[in-house]
């Protein structure tokens, strides 16, 4: 719908083919003290399209424009859609990862579900040339997700968020 929406649908016509799906289950202990718990750093997420569903616990926190935390209230019937780095780089930078986090507090070990698009090993992720234009000029060089992924997650063990514009902004 979205890239109808642009217009360039027929560049994803064989977007099944480079796509993989990822479930997780995610569980996360309850704090130990009263505080207010950091139980997932604050990022943006690496793949293309993110369906989440947090249970009654909540904690999920989504970052507004201006820098300020909203929660993501529980809901029985209902799941987050985010969009991810490699959606903003298909894009050619029209759409923007949601930064979110989790914050914890109480005695509840929360539990939450998510289903990830990422692209399969080694595609080169490069927006249509149909979005590119004197308005738009290229945001992102043509990259390598596997690439990309690895050099976030080694980031991520030094406990540093690497996004997609220091690996491939231009
Ligand atoms: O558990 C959650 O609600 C968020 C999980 C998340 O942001 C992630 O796995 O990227
Ligand atoms: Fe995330």
């Amino acid at each position: 719908m979205i890239w109808e929406s642009y217009g360039v649908e027929k560049y994803f016509n064989d977007l099944d083919t480079f796509t993989n799906y990822n479930v997780r289950m995610m569980r996360y202990k309850a704090p130990k003290g009263d505080e207010k718990m950091d139980a997932l750093n604050v990022h943006t997420d690496k793949n293309m399209v993110t369906l989440l569903y947090q249970d009654q616990v909540g904690g999920l926190e989504l970052q507004s424009k201006d820098g300020s935390w909203i929660p993501v209230l529980p809901s029985g019937n209902s799941f987050v859609v985010m969009i991810g780095d490699v959606f903003m780089a298909l894009s050619n930078g029209r759409l923007h990862p949601v930064t979110h986090r989790v914050m914890l507090k109480g005695r509840e070990d929360r539990y939450s579900y998510g289903l990830f698009s990422v692209p399969t090993h080694h595609v080169i992720v490069d927006a249509p040339e149909a979005l590119v234009d004197e308005d738009h000029p290229k945001v992102f060089k043509p990259f390598d997700y596997t690439e990309f992924f690895n050099k976030y997650f080694l980031n991520l063990r030094n406990q540093k968020e690497y996004g997609l514009k220091e690996f491939a902004g231009i």
